[in-house]
């Protein structure tokens, strides 16, 4: 246990942030007047231990003093109220109330997408809590999921708390920012912020737009290997509808997520579109309800006045009197996590990209229960097309009829099986394959394509695989009949489970029905020989008959006769060949 001055106990890491750790705290004593919340002791509190890197920031320190009043005033009951700010040595730290649930961004990892009702909601409770501070000139500049706190997470009702007001301003010390010219978490950030431009609340309504979109589809809208990728993106990707989000609901993110900061709706305007949008969307929706939905984009009327963010290249001085930052986006490269902490990156003047050692990079998890859920979370993928893209039913839909245009098999009625009678033979007709009457298209669904499997878009990716013993390579697209009897086992899969055929053997030709069923040697060359000599027979007559050699060797006789004095003629030159031998001897 560590004390915080003489009021406060650390008992527990809650997290690491960018910007310090959070701590399960304990209160000792009553606090002074200079706290907002005195506290009884014995009350639990969160005290977040800004770092050293800007504890040890004499600009930090003065514009933590500053701003002190600004932020234990800034109560609402969507921001976890700042109690107490304590500067104590080399120690700066926030007493905010203690939330006890889960953080906006891990409930999403472990429960998934809102859905567009709940989604809508909740932002307007968020957008509610913007209203209040920018009313009050207190821009955010770094909502993300990670710095909504979820009370009431567990019980039917979730109540949203932004917090970590005005630790981004802090961060934002001239004398870090001349090396550091970015503070923000890239995935979130405003174009204007990512290029140094003048900012207003309207970076953070652009952050409720990111955050929304995360909300009923599970990632930012934006997203890329490096954070450069991404800040790039917020430049110049316009962001992309997902057939999954209501139309109502699109038009709000899309004027959240417009580029020019004057054309992005004012917190309050944003708060009650989305009531609008969370009324006319859902299930019990009226008519009128659904009408006024659709009508969301007269509701969201920009700010006339925008509360400034003082020192943010608008020419307006910082609090410390320091030049604005000039630039804009980092140089550096590298894997990025895009509900990482809040980065504070190097500047294209800042020596070699990603060298430059007063990076303040963001830190690891820390023990207890804070151990922080965002640094587990792997790197967003790069979001597949949507907006014009099918939707992913349409794409299977697509797959399967793909597969059947493409994978010519049909239902087989087992009395046609051949393999009903010799398991192990090959098909006697491949052809049957190819030309068959189409069974109906369902009862391919209902045989191959559950709704939750995810399709490839080849056919040959759903034939079924031969055991990998055979060595048999990926089955072919087109028909093989060796596959056919593993399509059509799934129905009595105990005809043919015990062996499949290996695939690729080309079919055997049919079997003739045969004239030989005694198995004579010899026989099938003895029947070659006779057809031969029937041809020749008859090849011969016809030369004979319609050619003048008759008349040439034979004075015209038949065909026959002539044969037949050939035969008479070789049968008496043998008699005379057999007594002349006989004289002879
Ligand atoms: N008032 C609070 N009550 C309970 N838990 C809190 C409170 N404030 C912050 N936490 C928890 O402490 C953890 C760290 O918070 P912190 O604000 O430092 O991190 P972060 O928002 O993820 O990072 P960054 O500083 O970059 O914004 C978070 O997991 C958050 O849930």
């Amino acid at each position: 246990m560590r004390p915080v001055g003489s009021k406060y106990l650390l008992e527990e890491v809650l997290g690491r942030g960018a910007t310090g750790t959070v701590w399960r705290a304990r209160q000792r004593e009553t606090a002074g007047s200079e706290a907002a919340v005195a506290g009884q002791p014995g009350e639990t509190v969160a005290i977040k231990v800004l770092k050293e890197e800007l504890a040890n920031d004499a600009d930090v320190v003065m514009r933590f003093l500053r701003e002190r009043s600004v932020l234990l005033r800034l109560t609402h009951p969507n921001i976890v109220r700042t109690r107490d700010l304590v500067v104590e040595g080399d120690l700066l730290a926030l007493v905010m109330d203690l939330v006890d649930g889960p953080d906006l961004h891990r409930y999403l990892r472990d429960n998934g997408p809102f859905t567009p009702v709940a989604a809508s909601l909740l932002t307007a409770q968020i957008a509610d809590a913007l209203a209040a501070s920018h009313a009050d000139g207190v821009v955010h500049r770094d909502l993300k999921p990670a710095n909504v706190l979820l009370s009431g997470a567990d019980g039917q009702l979730m109540h949203p708390m932004l917090t970590d007001f005005g630790i981004a301003r802090l961060a934002d010390s001239p004398s870090l920012t001349r090396t550091h010219e970015f503070v923000g978490t890239p995935a979130y950030v405003a174009p204007e912020s990512a290029e140094g431009r003048p900012q207003t609340s309207a970076v953070d309504i652009y952050g409720a737009g990111i955050l929304l979109y995360e909300l009923v589809t599970g990632r930012p809208p934006f997203a890329g290997a490096t954070a450069l990728e991404v800040l790039h993106q917020h430049l110049s990707a316009e962001p992309r509808r997902p057939t999954t989000v209501p139309e109502p609901l699109w038009t709000v993110i899309e004027h959240c997520l417009r580029k020019r900061p004057e054309e992005r709706p004012s917190a309050e305007n944003l708060a009650r579109a989305l009531r609008v949008v969370a009324a006319g969307v859902g299930v019990h929706a009226s008519p009128a309800q659904a009408e006024a939905a659709l009508g969301v984009a007269a509701l969201l009327a920009p700010d006339p006045e925008p509360a400034r963010v003082p020192g943010s290249g608008d020419g307006s001085p910082s609090p410390s009197g320091d030049a604005d930052p000039t630039q804009v986006l980092p140089s550096n490269a590298g894997s990025y996590d895009p509900n990482a902490a809040t980065s504070l990156l190097p500047g294209t003047s800042g020596g070699a990209p990603g060298a430059d050692p007063t990076q303040v990079l963001p830190a690891g998890s820390g023990p207890g229960r804070g151990a922080d859920p965002t640094r587990a979370m792997p790197p967003v993928p790069p979001l597949p097309p949507e907006g014009d893209s099918p939707h992913p039913w349409q794409s299977q839909m697509r797959a399967a009829r793909d597969r059947n245009d493409q994978t010519q098999v049909r239902y087989l009625d087992p009395s046609e099986d051949p393999l009903r009678r010799r398991p192990h033979r090959q098909p006697a007709q491949p052809q049957q394959y190819q030309q068959p009457p189409q069974p109906p298209q369902q009862q391919y669904g209902q045989q191959y394509a559950p709704p939750q499997q995810p399709y490839a878009p080849q056919p040959q990716q759903y034939a079924p695989q031969p055991p990998p013993r055979r060595g048999q390579q990926r089955p072919q697209a087109r028909p093989q009949p060796q596959q056919a009897p593993q399509h059509y086992q799934e129905p009595q899969p105990q005809r043919y489970a015990p062996e499949p055929p290996p695939a690729r053997r080309e079919p055997r030709p049919p079997r003739q029905r045969s004239a030989n069923p005694m198995r004579i040697p010899g026989l099938g060359c003895l029947k070659g020989c006779l057809f031969m000599i029937v041809v020749l027979i008859i090849g011969s007559w016809l030369v004979w008959e319609f050619t003048p050699l008759k008349d040439w060797v034979a004075d015209g006789k038949s065909f026959w006769d002539a044969a037949w004095g050939w035969i008479v003629d070789i049968k008496d030159w043998v008699s005379n060949l057999g007594s002349s031998s006989n004289g002879n001897g």
